[in-house]
């Protein structure tokens, strides 16, 4: 397993490049028939990664649960958001078939002891990306297409933030014990998000950016405000912000990122917005 032990910020100043990237970057998160896994001490987040090609793939597929967990199977005390990134593909839970297309969503809860995943079509694979955090309660596994998500539009063309959040694992849509997911879309010719920028000091935060061919970049934007660094970021790439961070992001062209929070609350307004004249 991938463990990330989480700097401050003290020590972010001073770290180079590749420093920051080994720190908060999560790369290749889609190995045919593999599950790939980033364990952060931010918050105890977990970031998934699974593109089933020829096999039927468990999410514990080469993870030593009860050394990583300390429990019997992932999910006994954890919940997990799952989003797929790729063609269409199935997940079972628990005996239960769920068939996820492109942006669609699993919520899977607590207490759930077998999840596989599989692609509908080999040579077109689904890509599963996923983020589980640790969790008191059950709740109930939802499935939801991106017409279920509650939508917030904001930003404008002037700006080059035109854009639509769509908050899937919300407080409003489904009940989680504290993680929350979506989806924001950028509009063709718009490359900004989250600008104003802004850090949320009672809850952590991964982005994966995609939507974004080969050959273009998102410009991901980290550190304390009067501290800011960038990292490049290619398509299907992953980043942890702690509470500290901002994350925002400019892309070479418009994009789509997942969000993912955990932490002390589910408020999602309960933001520190940085005014952009303040930013260094
Ligand atoms: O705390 C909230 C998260 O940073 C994202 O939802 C922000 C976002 O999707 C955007 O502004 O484009
Ligand atoms: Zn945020």
């Amino acid at each position: 397993m991938d463990i990330r032990y989480s700097v401050n910020q003290k020590h972010f100043k001073r770290m180079t490049t590749e420093e920051v990237a080994e720190e908060f970057k999560i790369t290749n998160l889609y190995v045919a028939d593999t599950i790939q896994a980033v364990y952060s001490h931010v918050d105890r987040m977990v970031t998934f990664g699974c593109m089933p090609v020829s096999e039927t793939v468990p999410l514990d597929k080469g993870i030593e649960c009860m050394k990583t967990f300390g429990t019997d199977y992932i999910l006994e005390r954890r919940e997990i958001g799952i989003f797929n990134l790729g063609n269409t593909g199935t997940i079972v839970a628990d005996g239960v078939s769920y068939t996820l297309d492109f942006q669609d969503c699993l919520y899977i809860t607590r207490g759930t002891k077998e999840v596989t995943f599989q692609s509908a079509d080999g040579s077109n694979p689904a890509k599963f990306y996923m983020v589980s955090a640790p969790a008191h309660k059950s709740c109930k596994t939802t499935f939801l297409k991106i017409a279920d998500a509650k939508k917030v539009p904001l930003g404008d063309q002037e700006n080059c933030n035109k854009r639509v959040i769509n908050q899937f694992i919300h407080p409003d849509v489904l009940e989680t014990c504290q993680l929350s997911m979506g989806l924001t879309q950028l509009e063709p010719g718009n490359v900004w998000n989250t600008m104003p920028a802004h850090t949320h000091e009672r809850r952590m935060e991964i982005y994966t950016y995609f939507n974004l061919p080969e050959d273009q970049a998102v410009f991901h934007m980290m550190g304390e405000g009067d501290q800011t660094r960038h990292l490049m970021m290619h398509n299907g790439d992953a980043v942890i912000s702690p509470s500290w961070s901002i994350h925002a992001g400019c892309g070479t062209c418009a994009y789509t990122f997942i969000w993912a929070m955990g932490g002390e609350n589910q408020t999602f307004d309960d933001m520190d917005v940085i005014p952009i004249n303040e930013l260094r």
